[in-house]
């Protein structure tokens, strides 16, 4: 499906680590944007082209034998260009070769800009400010086409302007909020070089996904996998807008949920969203397959292939339904299309992904090109209570990645009384918004313990919260230590088999969020 409005921001990735930040920004100021690598084929948008392009930063140097270079045609366009870093070395190695080269001093942090002119990109920003620069080249010569705008005391080409078409380049990071008024430069050249105003909100979006989905959809019917997070849950709030009751839902209770959490969520889904959802206790199922797996890949595996048996026979003897609506991000879409090549597997987070390919169901992802943050504004803008949107993100492997050994049904009721006091405890103490997801791990480790003068040899509780923007880097989260103290307390009091409970100090990475 493609979502993608009349005015959009295409940016050309050249590999930086800083890529989707470009992209965060320019969606803040409520223009639609797209990332491609740098060699993508430009005839996929010439019934819609970009109302600008931005050229990213990039490990490679200019001079590298396969160097990336800008695919010229996107001057056709006639369109505004900014380079950024490796973005604006390219554009002026393209003028003149050789005019990049290794700088004695790499510029890595932050540095003073000194605007020369502030007629246009730098409106706005004041003659001296912080910039954050990322960068082992450097502009010796600049082509007479081009005119600097701004300095450093270490590059004498800062920022740069074409003396005839719209074409800027910038040495430091607009994108990083190092670069105090990086906000305010891509903004001059988004709203004031590109034109474009903030019309790409929540609601637009709501308005022209429901058309999209009713379109494509029809008649037919579309069966969507809830998991009580936010994803699976705005997308299917967005479907049952387009099409009523020609959605149906399903929420599975694998065995691994935590406690309550399948009746809970089930009310939720009924009661407040009104979606038509069919609860299917498949837990039994998913326990027996458990039964002996260790290892935590294969626990996922053997959890996603469960999944679509269980999809499976719930639509199996209906074949009015033609789709499948999943809540896949742009963090992964992204991923898979960067010309690097998806990065190594870690876990196999989407575990659920694969099942249209054995379903035979079309994908509707509505989604897909949105960022988490943006998902939860939608949800927002689409009457979605709060206290769901903010709830903590939930592994669809359940408590299964969070006992570190065989699961088991003993071993579930353990972990899940203690992860419920962690969790309550964290909501009456007004702490479970501050962070940005808690849970409970259940070690195989046995150590002794005295209670009631009595030996205990038990199990422990690993107690692990995190903050983190996007679960991609975190931060151990630092609870009051009379919290945890009390949280401890109650778990080895009120869960039989526990004696002991650590907190997790470990951030991410060289850690993950979860154990397993
Ligand atoms: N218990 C469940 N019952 C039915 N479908 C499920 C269940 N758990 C996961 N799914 C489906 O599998 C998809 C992937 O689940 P997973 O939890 O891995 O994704 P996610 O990116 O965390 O999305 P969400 O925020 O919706 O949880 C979900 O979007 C949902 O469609
Ligand atoms: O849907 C999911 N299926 C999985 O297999 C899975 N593994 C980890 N997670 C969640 O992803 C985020 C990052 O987790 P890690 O730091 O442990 O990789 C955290 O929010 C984790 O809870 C998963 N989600
Ligand atoms: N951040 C970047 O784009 C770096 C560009 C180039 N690799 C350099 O070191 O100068
Ligand atoms: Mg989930």
């Amino acid at each position: 499906m493609q979502h993608r409005p009349q005015n959009w921001i295409l940016i050309l990735d050249f590999g930086s680590q800083y890529t989707q930040l470009i992209a965060r920004r320019v969606r803040e100021l409520n223009v639609y944007c797209e990332i491609h690598p740098f060699n993508k084929d430009l005839a996929t948008f010439a019934d819609n082209p970009p109302n600008g392009v931005i050229l990213s930063g990039g490990p490679s140097s200019v001079n590298d034998e396969n160097a990336p270079n800008i695919n010229e045609d996107i001057f056709n366009w006639d369109v505004p260009v900014l380079g950024i870093c490796y973005g604006l070395q390219i554009l002026a190695h393209n003028e003149i070769s050789g005019s990049v080269e290794k700088a004695d001093r790499r510029e890595f942090g932050r540095s003073e800009l000194i605007v020369d002119d502030n007629t246009d990109l730098l409106k706005e920003i004041p003659e001296e400010s912080v910039v954050w620069m990322s960068h082992g080249d450097h502009i010796k010569e600049l082509s007479s086409n081009y005119e600097v705008i701004a300095h450093t005391d270490n590059a004498h080409v800062a920022a740069v302007r074409h003396d005839e078409k719209p074409i800027y380049g910038v040495q430091f990071h607009p994108e990083v909020v190092h670069t105090v008024y990086g906000g305010q430069i891509l903004q001059n050249f988004v709203y004031s070089i590109c034109h474009l105003k903030g019309s790409w909100t929540a609601k637009s979006f709501i308005e022209s996904t429901i058309e999209e989905i009713r379109e494509k959809v029809g008649d037919d019917r579309v069966i969507c996998g809830l998991s009580g997070g936010v994803d699976s849950t705005v997308v299917a709030t967005l479907v049952h807008e387009a099409i009523g009751d020609q959605l149906q839902c399903i929420f599975v209770d694998n065995g691994v949920l935590r406690k309550n959490e399948f009746q809970d969520v089930l009310d939720i889904y009924e009661d407040q969203l009104h979606l038509p959802v069919k609860g299917i206790d498949a837990s039994d199922k998913f326990l027996e397959r458990l039964k002996g797996v260790v290892d935590p890949e294969m626990k996922r595996i053997t959890i996603g292939e469960t999944f679509i048996e269980v999809f499976d026979e719930a639509i199996a003897h209906d074949d009015s339904y033609k789709y499948l609506a999943q809540g896949t991000l742009y963090p992964d879409v992204i991923e898979s299309i960067s010309f690097k090549g998806p990065s190594a597997t870690i876990k196999s987070h989407h575990n659920v992904g694969g099942l249209p390919e054995e379903m035979n169901l079309d994908l509707i992802e509505p989604v897909r090109e949105l960022f988490k943050d943006e998902v939860r504004n939608v949800g927002r803008e689409l009457g979605i209570p709060e206290h769901f949107i903010k709830r903590h993100p939930f592994p669809g492997p359940g408590l299964a990645i969070r006992i570190i050994s065989d699961v088991d049904r003993p071993k579930l009721d353990i972990l899940r009384e203690a992860d419920d006091i962690f969790i309550s405890e964290l909501r009456k103490n007004d702490l479970y918004d501050e962070v940005w997801q808690a849970l409970a791990v259940l070690l195989p480790v046995q150590s002794v313990g005295v209670m009631g003068d009595e030996r205990t040899y038990e199990f422990t509780i690993g107690l692990r919260a995190v903050t983190s923007v996007d679960g991609m880097t975190a931060d151990w989260a630092h609870l009051p230590h009379p919290f945890l103290a009390h949280v401890s307390n109650r778990i080895i009091n009120e869960v039989r088999g526990i004696n002991r409970v650590v907190y997790d100090i470990s951030s991410k990475p060289p850690s993950t969020i979860e154990w397993e």
